[in-house]
């Protein structure tokens, strides 16, 4: 139980939480998803929570539970939003593989039809295409991988992530499928 965490990151609908579970489940590795974390932790859902306590106060409870994490072999499925969080994405960088789940803004729109109750960090005007324009390069600065999504199946991109991932996974456990 030595091996490094894959952690996915990317915009709200990018499918990290969807191909979160199903590659741990391919590479046998465990799954954490740090919005329930987050939820079980606070007692509220997350829309509840940015209501009540504001985007500031959401991203300090995000941040400082991310810290907290402390697994190995387990694939993590982060929210959007962990990228503004530099102590974050450096603890998660230290014993993980960060893979950037890459999506054009059409597809991200597209998929995010539920944006009032969904839980998306919006400071206060801002639109969700000036959100996409405002972290792409976070999420690109801070990728060991990215993987262009549009246009794939989940299935396809399990295959294709697994693929990627295999050389960096080999290099320090053998025997993983
Ligand atoms: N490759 C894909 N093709 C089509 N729809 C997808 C794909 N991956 C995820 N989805 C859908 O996109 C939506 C957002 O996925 P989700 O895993 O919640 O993203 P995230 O955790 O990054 O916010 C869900 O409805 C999911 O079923
Ligand atoms: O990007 C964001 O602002 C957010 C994304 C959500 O997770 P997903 O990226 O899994 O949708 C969740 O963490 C939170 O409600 C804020
Ligand atoms: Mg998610």
């Amino acid at each position: 139980m030595n091996g490094k965490n894959i952690v996915f990151i990317g915009m709200p609908g990018s499918g990290k939480s969807t191909l979160g579970v199903l590659l741990a489940k391919h590479l046998g590795m465990a799954f954490l998803d740090t919005d329930l974390i987050i939820q079980q932790r606070e007692g509220r859902l997350l829309q509840s929570i940015i209501d009540q306590d504001g985007v500031v106060e959401f991203l300090q409870i995000e941040a400082a539970v991310v810290q907290q994490i402390r697994v190995a072999d387990t694939v993590i499925a982060t929210g959007g939003s962990v990228i503004y969080s530099a102590p974050a994405i450096e603890q998660l960088r230290r014993d993980s593989i960060l893979v950037y789940l890459q999506l054009s803004y059409p597809a991200i729109e597209q998929r995010i039809q539920n944006m009032a109750s969904r839980g998306i960090a919006l400071a206060e005007g801002q639109q969700l295409v000036d959100l996409y324009h405002e972290r792409i390069p976070l999420y690109e600065a801070n990728a060991d991988l990215t993987m262009p999504c549009d246009g794939l199946s989940v299935d396809e991109l399990i295959f294709k992530i697994s693929d990627l991932l295999k050389p960096l996974l080999a290099s320090q456990d053998p025997t993983r499928p």
